[in-house]
């Protein structure tokens, strides 16, 4: 069927019709205005438990780049901070602009930055699938991660250098042996607030952790993620991938809290 995307047509705009949760009431993502975050001292760190996990493989699923996680046990999760339980890693993926151009989906009092990265975990304590977590509540953890430009990222080459395996639609090829640790920045400071998917379905089921630090890495290497294309390998039509990102929503009666 007539599939949703990032264009004129079929972009953040018109994902209404097929999803009417996209006009819902805690729809990420969200300008983030410090001054307004409630700074709550009741909200502890959180803890990134990520020494055990086993990457899969890396994908194009036609929206974004994905690294999959085994997520058959406890090995890697996330807890504490605004979490009950901990929160099983599940995937990664990245959003980003067109060359020079802003490509976050958070912004910060109005200001985008280059891409942001998005470590997906789910409940396994609460929910017996991964499916059934992305659709509840309290089903999904997602933590944010600001890219801005200068260097080179020390250890992003290892993902594009990957990235000509997966340049169409529909690939996957094997990725073991990655640990996300190494894309954190120095600070684990967070803005947290209850939102949803930024894209199709557009649950509302995901609590955001938006880390407060930027990570940074080169024009070079996130140019490479443009290399990407949204189209299969069969399809006429070649299209870039670039501007997979959704713009901020209506905060509507939600509030954004901070860690210490
Ligand atoms: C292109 C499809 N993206 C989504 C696919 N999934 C949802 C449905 O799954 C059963 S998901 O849970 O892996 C996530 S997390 C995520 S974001 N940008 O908010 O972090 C988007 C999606
Ligand atoms: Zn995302």
């Amino acid at each position: 069927g007539h599939h949703w995307g990032y264009g004129k047509e079929d972009g953040p705009s018109a994902w209404h019709r097929q999803y009417p949760v996209a006009k819902g009431n805690r729809q990420s993502p969200i300008d983030i205005i410090p001054n307004e975050a409630r700074r709550d001292s009741t909200l502890g760190p959180i803890f990134l438990k990520y020494d055990q996990c086993r990457s899969l493989n890396i994908a194009n699923n036609g929206h974004s780049v994905v690294v999959e996680f085994d997520d058959s046990d406890d090995r890697s999760v996330v807890l504490g901070g605004p979490l009950d339980n901990p929160y099983r890693l599940k995937q990664f993926h990245f959003h980003w602009g067109g060359k020079g151009c802003e490509g976050s989906e958070h912004t910060v009092a109005g200001v985008g930055y280059a891409s942001e990265l998005h470590v997906v975990h789910w409940n396994a304590v609460k929910y017996k699938t991964y499916n059934d977590a992305a659709a509840a509540p309290d089903g999904l953890a997602v933590l944010g991660i600001f890219l801005e430009l200068g260097d080179d990222h020390r250890w992003l080459h290892m993902i594009t250098d990957a990235l000509y395996t997966v340049k169409f639609k529909g690939s996957a090829t094997d990725f073991k042996g990655f640990n996300p640790k190494c894309l954190l920045p120095s600070s684990l400071h967070y803005w947290t607030y209850l939102g949803s998917l930024t894209t199709p379905p557009l649950h509302e089921s995901v609590t955001w952790i938006v880390l407060k630090e930027p990570i940074v890495v080169s024009e070079k290497q996130l140019g490479m993620f443009r290399m990407l294309q949204f189209n299969g390998e069969e399809e006429d039509q070649r299209m870039r991938m670039e501007n997979n990102f959704r713009p901020p929503q209506n905060l509507k009666e939600r509030i954004v809290r901070s860690s210490n």
